[in-house]
């Protein structure tokens, strides 16, 4: 058996499972198929030295029943229940799929809320071998227990698979070039945020395709001076940047950068990724289950510049068009007269699936207008057109334009009747007075008069370019490709718009609330991540710096692993020491909405009330992009709610937040309200690398 040192180097080889050791795939499953019928039912904890010998050590039961996080199931739900189950969600996990909607699901967010010290215990009970202080590790055969245990192997995961993994989330650890080698050891971390957590939370290969919009260092240096020399956009110069004198129209700011957030809303499959397509010419659907199941499930992102020719005798609305985002800002039109540039338009396309509610409110965070997409060949309002409609007026978008797509499937007087459909839902809302837009996104008729109203209807926001800057992290990145070499590693990635402030290449930045952790006593602590920007792009434009609105991605040197898979989603970005405090507990101001909005519910009945607030209930708080559980600790008679989050968030008095409530196993939007105080807390400090 090597000692805990030697383990630790050849971690990740099969070697420290001698059981393993030179056995093929096949042995291994024969190994564990026999210690699964030793283990099952109960939490083994076993030394490393017992493991290595194939042994048996003292079994502990679980402190608390599993079940009881499963609405409760039995503690062993028959094979084909699995799926629905923290058995489906981690299988889920091993296999590579989102860790954030795994997370974000009903089940995880009751478990992690209601069983955090229970995950701790589990997790310290599979961290096998202790490294530093009070820091374990999960050997191989920690990990393999765990699976183990949990039906996952050799059921669900071959050996392969799990050695894949494992192997993948230990090479983490010789990624030294990254801020961990610089600022000296990674903090302690809760035990079990080093080893399964760890392996887990590795994606497999990185799809390309997906980061490539936010991609700021995809491009090798001699394409990137190449593009830079001559892209035919205005040239950003820091050396003479006067931001006192910079705004959203100045040539060298929209050349590059959208300015303002479009969202696409509305009921699943009424159109948004299609009009976001037809504006932009490109494609939001990247991600690869996306185009398995034609939906979407992260947000899409794709900008846009709109352009009016400038021909005297060219009448609305064909003076109107849209090109992509590195088109230059003067186009010559073959038929005479120039298009030039009017808007630059990043469109944040949500998903109107309705188990992905959580999703799309992270992307009203960050919406300046929205376009609410309505299919004209089904009756008006669907659920999701609703609770979409109620989610961006809680953001108090003020600026929709209403779409009602799929024209050319219905006769003139179906689309008129559906007209008088929607100016009734519409009656009293947000949306009261938005122009109504008939529509064949797949066709492109009318696409130019949606181009005209995005310019004629909505205002480019008031931006502050002079405040310390704060951008909403919405998506993440590793843009490395899988074996990649170490001394090729690009930096983390993160991708968002910018509240306010303008950030700029070798800008010293803190994410907040950055690694978050339990101490000793069952707190949580944070530790704000430190880095620099290497590098800043929107879409495929280089930056020099960036400004409020419009999607951008941010090059870092923080460790890759770190942003991978949406991991910083919920985190802010901004000058170190200067970003909003970072609250576990707030108390809310609420406001409930009398029904439920998005599902059908039978004319007024009981079950579409939405009822009050209870003490100890958990609800899903959205707070900028962040979704986090949150227990209610008690209610006062002037509508305020003490809510202790499952998550440190970083954020500010007065700021709007969501409230989901769990109804048939997904979340629904219940309510609002904005935070009037709360409790934070004091972030552990950390270099600058
Ligand atoms: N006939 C017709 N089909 C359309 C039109 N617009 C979109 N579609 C089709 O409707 C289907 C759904 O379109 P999407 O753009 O993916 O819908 P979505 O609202 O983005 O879907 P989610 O993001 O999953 O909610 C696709 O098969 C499109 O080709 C249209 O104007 N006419």
């Amino acid at each position: 058996m090597p000692s805990p040192t030697a383990v630790r180097k050849i971690r990740g080889s099969a070697r420290d499972t001698p059981a393993l050791g030179t056995a093929e795939a096949s042995d291994a499953v024969l190994v564990f198929q026999h210690a699964d019928t030793e283990w099952r039912g109960g939490c083994s904890r076993r030394s490393g030295a017992a493991a290595a010998a194939g042994g048996h050590a003292e079994v502990q039961q679980w402190p608390e029943p599993l079940h009881r996080c499963t609405g409760g199931h039995s503690q062993e739900p028959p094979p084909e229940a699995r799926g629905n189950q923290l058995y489906g969600h981690t299988f889920a996990v091993l296999k590579g799929e989102l860790l954030m909607s795994q997370m974000l699901e009903p089940e995880v967010m009751h478990f992690v809320s209601e069983f955090g010290d229970l995950f701790t215990t589990m997790f310290t009970a599979y961290c096998d071998t202790p490294v530093m202080g009070e820091t374990t590790h999960m050997t191989l055969t920690g990990f393999l227990r765990f699976c183990n245990d949990f039906r996952l192997f050799p059921e669900q995961v071959d050996f392969q698979t799990i050695l894949w993994l494992y192997q993948t989330a230990e090479a983490r650890e010789d990624r030294k070039p990254f801020e961990e080698a610089e600022a000296g050891p990674e903090p302690e971390r809760a035990a079990w945020g080093r080893g399964f957590s760890r392996a887990a939370r590795q994606s497999p290969a990185v799809d390309r395709s997906e980061v490539a919009m936010a991609d700021p260092e995809d491009k090798n240096e001699a394409d990137e001076q190449e593009e830079e020399e001559d892209d035919g956009l205005a040239v950003q110069d820091l050396s003479k940047l006067d931001i006192t004198k910079l705004t959203p129209l100045s040539p060298e700011v929209i050349s590059r950068q959208a300015t303002m957030n479009v969202g696409t809303i509305g009921h699943v499959a009424h159109g948004k990724s299609t009009v976001v397509r037809a504006l932009s010419g490109s494609n939001t659907i990247r991600f690869k289950q996306e185009k398995e199941r034609n939906i979407t499930i992260k947000l899409g992102y794709a900008n846009a510049k709109i352009y009016k020719n400038d021909r005297a005798d060219l009448d609305r609305p064909a003076n109107y068009c849209s090109f992509g985002s590195k088109t230059p800002d003067v186009v010559p039109d073959e038929e005479g007269g120039n298009w030039r540039l009017e808007r630059h338009v990043s469109f944040v396309d949500c998903p109107g699936h309705d188990i992905l509610m959580a999703t799309m409110l992270n992307g009203a965070a960050v919406m300046d207008a929205a376009l609410l997409l309505i299919a004209g060949n089904e009756s008006c309002p669907q659920p999701q057109t609703s609770e979409h409609l109620a989610a961006v007026e809680i953001m108090r978008l003020k600026h929709i334009i209403i779409l009602q797509n799929k024209v050319e499937l219905i006769k003139e007087q179906q689309a008129q009747a559906q007209y008088e459909e929607i100016k009734k839902f519409v009656a009293g809302t947000a949306a009261d007075s938005s122009p109504i837009i008939p529509l064949s996104a797949v066709l492109k008729y009318n696409i130019e008069i949606v181009c005209e109203y995005l310019c004629t209807q909505v205002p480019i926001p008031p931006r502050d370019f002079l405040s310390s800057p704060h951008m909403i992290i919405i998506r993440s990145f590793d843009v490395n490709k899988p074996g990649e070499e170490v001394n090729k590693l690009k930096g983390g990635v993160c991708g968002g718009s910018i509240i306010k402030g303008v950030l700029k290449v070798g800008d010293e930045i803190e994410i907040r609330p950055g690694t978050t952790s339990k101490d000793a006593s069952g707190n949580t602590t944070c530790k704000p991540i430190r880095s620099r920007i290497i590098s800043l792009a929107a879409e495929a434009n280089s930056l020099q710096f960036a400004v409020p609105g419009g999607l951008i991605g941010v090059g870092t040197k923080i460790d890759p692993t770190e942003t991978r898979g949406d991991r910083m989603l919920g985190q802010v970005m901004g000058h170190p020491g200067k970003l909003p405090d970072i609250y576990i507990e707030i108390e809310v101001k609420y406001y409930l909405l009398r029904r439920l909005l998005g599902v059908k519910t039978e004319g007024d009945s009981k079950a579409g009330k939405v009822s009050k607030l209870k003490k100890g209930e958990i609800l899903m708080v959205n707070i900028g992009s962040l979704a986090a559980g949150g227990r209610i600790v008690s209610i006062g008679d002037d509508d305020v709610g003490k809510i202790v989050l499952t998550n440190a968030v970083c954020t500010q008095e007065g700021d709007k937040v969501a409230l989901s409530r769990r109804i048939d196993k997904h979340w629904r939007l219940i309510g609002w309200g904005s935070i009037v105080k709360g409790k934070t807390i004091t972030p552990i400090e950390s270099k600058v690398p």
